[in-house]
């Protein structure tokens, strides 16, 4: 008999609330540009906001009985990350699954492959992000890992690492590199405002930017 594992160390709550407060375009250029999963996986909503521990499943293309069995024991916040073959024609996941989500407290969902009813997924506010939207059942017949590393939008998703998705995309942190990414989330922040607040005083791009010495060595002249 398969044997599938439901443990896991999480990371520290109160860093992965910190987390959440900065976009994730930030935190993978905080990271070094790192972490970013494929631009191909987006939310159902531009509204939809998640942050949390990543609780791994692997799931057969078109077959949804591990995401179930993975919404049975997620804990409160954390986020199923369903890798299923990059396979779009597959609505794998909706309303129904949804409400079980919200019911236990869950944090969202990411995933490689289809989901539908996307209205009632909107109204109901829980957080999905996908590879498509797609209205074709899925059967629930093949078991496989859980709580296991996972390959998702060319990215590998350790459980308890943190996914942290927004209108832009998802990204991946490590967990053990989750103090490091907030620091850093936060001195790139800082120095985004300093730049806008230069641009507003009317600063050029080129001194803000301090693009003068780069262009120079490349040898590009402009004529003004
Ligand atoms: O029933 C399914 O397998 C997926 C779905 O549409 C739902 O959760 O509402
Ligand atoms: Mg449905």
């Amino acid at each position: 008999m398969p044997h599938v594992n439901t443990k896991f160390d999480r990371p520290d709550p109160a860093l992965v609330e910190r987390l959440s407060e900065y976009s994730s375009a930030t935190i993978h250029e905080a990271q070094g540009r790192l972490g970013a999963l494929s631009s191909t996986i987006k939310p159902v909503d531009d509204a939809m906001s998640l942050c949390g521990p990543a609780f791994t499943v692997r799931c057969a293309p078109r077959d949804n009985i591990m995401l179930q069995v993975a919404i049975a024991y997620a804990r409160p916040g954390d986020v199923i990350v369903v890798s299923a073959g990059e396979y779009a024609e597959a609505g794998s996941f909706g309303d129904v699954l949804a409400n079980a989500c919200v019911a236990k407290g869950l944090g969202g969902l990411i995933t490689d492959t289809g989901v539908r009813d996307t209205r009632e997924l909107r109204e109901l506010g829980f957080p999905v992000f996908s590879l498509s939207v797609s209205i074709k059942g899925t059967v629930k017949e093949t078991v496989g890992p859980m709580a296991e590393p996972v390959m998702i939008g060319g990215e590998i998703v350790r459980p308890g690492d943190v996914v942290r998705g927004d209108a832009d995309g998802v990204v991946v942190v490590r967990r053990e590199d989750l103090g490091e990414a907030v620091r850093r989330s936060q001195e790139r922040v800082d120095a985004e405002a300093g730049y806008i607040a230069a641009y507003r005083a009317g600063k050029s791009v080129i001194e803000v930017s301090g693009l003068a010495a780069v262009l120079e060595a490349k040898g590009l002249l402009i004529d003004e």
